[in-house]
């Protein structure tokens, strides 16, 4: 039997306690599976958390003390952030420690050079619990799929989002009802707002769009759109189309640049993913050999997270003591074998769009709308419009567009914007079939 593997726990909240919390109930058959004893040496946490049991373990204020133990073989990072984090898992990875983390800012801005630094040290970065909570969607892209160029993958990867979502449509709660319960689950990050505009969801893209395509992490290239401009009549109106609205994170190979966006996006209904609700995260990877395929499961919460991080903890020690190029390498590829990082713009990008206009009730108004769209190539697939509510009241009036690209679509919008027939701002939502 080889010896025990040693982990040191850095950062006690929700993922941190959830982590202990089912090691202590389920370690006996993990250690079994990983053929060896997993022993908690040290924990590195600013206070007690009343959520789990401590009592019989080393526990230390100084996280860095964990970083620095020479005992501590697996280095578990969950207090998240980008800066502490970011010198302590530099710290660890100096000492020749392996490193465990469910922090997706960390991985999505600053992978590059700690892959870099982990390879130059002999180690490995983990980081399961980064993507989609409990899903193995990093194992899947990057050892399930191994045989496939991927095509694209689009992904419902932000549980906050999904919950507040989905408690509009399903509860009719307000946007900050459904976020202060999601809060109080334990889902969302520490600033909310990395939930609700997208840059959590855009962090998690990025690791999965690198690991698909073999490229060098790219945060910064990532189109990122949030949900807290939609509202509960497009979520209406969507559904009488046929669609759901969910917050998506798409990665797409084309000819010209891989596209790599996270918006609010319409979905056909009948769309597996449509129907993915609450905290629950879903992706789906289309590979060119196994066709589309569909990850589902807990995106959030404290034992769902733990899950991964556990999966984690036994994949590194299984193979404590192989040689770094026996391991899977954390990026996918050695990294001296990514491609480049070539990212199709914005303006680029080719969808259908939803739109809603709010419109005098004067007739010629749908002519004039009619006639810009055609004169950017952009045909309308669908229309509904509303009764007003009240007399001289606005109408809205809801399109389908066929499929156009961003800077056509930006065009015609900015026109219809000016018409005195036309009242504010253009609502607009792109639309994917997803098929
Ligand atoms: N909550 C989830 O559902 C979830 C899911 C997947 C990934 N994550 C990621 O896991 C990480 C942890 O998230 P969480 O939800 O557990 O956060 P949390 O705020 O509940 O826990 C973080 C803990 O770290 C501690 N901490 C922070 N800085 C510290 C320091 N310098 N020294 C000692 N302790 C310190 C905090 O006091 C807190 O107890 C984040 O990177 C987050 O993005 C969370
Ligand atoms: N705040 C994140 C946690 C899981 O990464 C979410 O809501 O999805
Ligand atoms: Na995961």
């Amino acid at each position: 039997m080889p010896r025990a593997v040693r982990i040191g726990i850095c950062g006690l909240g929700t993922v941190g306690s959830g982590t202990l919390n089912v090691l202590a109930r389920n370690g006996r058959e993990v250690a079994a599976r990983c053929g060896r004893a997993l022993v908690i040496e040290q924990i590195g946490a600013r206070r007690d958390n009343p959520n789990c049991d401590t009592s019989q373990l080393s526990v230390t204020r100084d996280i860095f003390d964990v970083a620095s133990n020479p005992s501590v073989d697996i280095l578990v990072e969950l207090i998240g952030g980008t800066t502490v984090a970011k010198e302590l898992v530099r710290t660890a990875i100096e000492n020749g420690k392996h490193i465990v983390t469910a922090n997706k800012a960390l991985i999505a801005e600053h992978g590059n050079e700690l892959f870099e630094l982990a390879a130059q040290h002999g180690v490995t970065i983990a980081y399961e619990a980064a993507v989609a909570g409990g899903i193995p969607i990093i194992k899947s892209l990057r050892e399930g799929l191994v045989g496939n160029q991927v095509q694209w993958l689009a992904g419902i990867i932000n549980g906050t989002g999904n919950y507040i979502l989905t408690e509009m449509r399903e509860k009719g709660r307000s946007f900050d009802q459904a976020l202060a319960q999601a809060q109080a689950l334990g889902y969302a990050e520490a600033d909310p707002t990395f939930d609700v505009e997208g840059i959590d969801a855009a962090h998690k893209l990025v690791i999965m769009a690198s690991l698909a395509f073999a490229m060098p992490l790219a945060f910064d290239k990532v189109y990122t759109e949030g949900i807290s401009r939609i509202c509960s009549e497009d979520i209406r109106y969507a559904e009488e189309l046929g669609y759901r609205i969910k917050h998506l994170g798409i990665a797409r190979r084309t000819d010209k640049g891989v596209e790599l966006r996270v918006h609010p996006t319409l979905i056909p209904e009948r769309r597996l993913i449509a129907n993915v609700n609450g905290v629950m995260n879903a992706v789906l990877v289309e590979g060119d050999a196994v066709g589309p395929t569909l990850y589902y499961g807990a995106g959030a919460g404290d034992e769902a997270t733990a899950s991964a991080v556990i999966a984690d903890i036994v994949d590194v020690a299984r193979t404590l003591e192989a040689k770094p190029e026996q391991r899977v390498p954390a990026a996918g590829v050695a990294l001296a074998e990514q491609g480049g990082t070539q990212v199709l713009p914005e303006e680029d990008v080719i969808t259908s769009y939803y739109l809603r206009i709010a419109a005098h009730d004067k007739p010629g108004v749908m002519s004039q709308v009619a006639t810009i769209c055609s004169d950017q190539g952009i045909s309308i697939e669908a229309l509904i419009q509303h009764e007003p509510v009240a007399a001289e009241a606005l109408v809205p009036v809801v399109i389908l567009t066929s499929r156009a690209d961003e800077a056509s679509l930006r065009l015609a919008v900015s026109q219809i914007e000016t018409l005195d027939t036309v009242e504010g701002e253009v609502v607009r939502i792109r639309v994917e079939s997803l098929g």
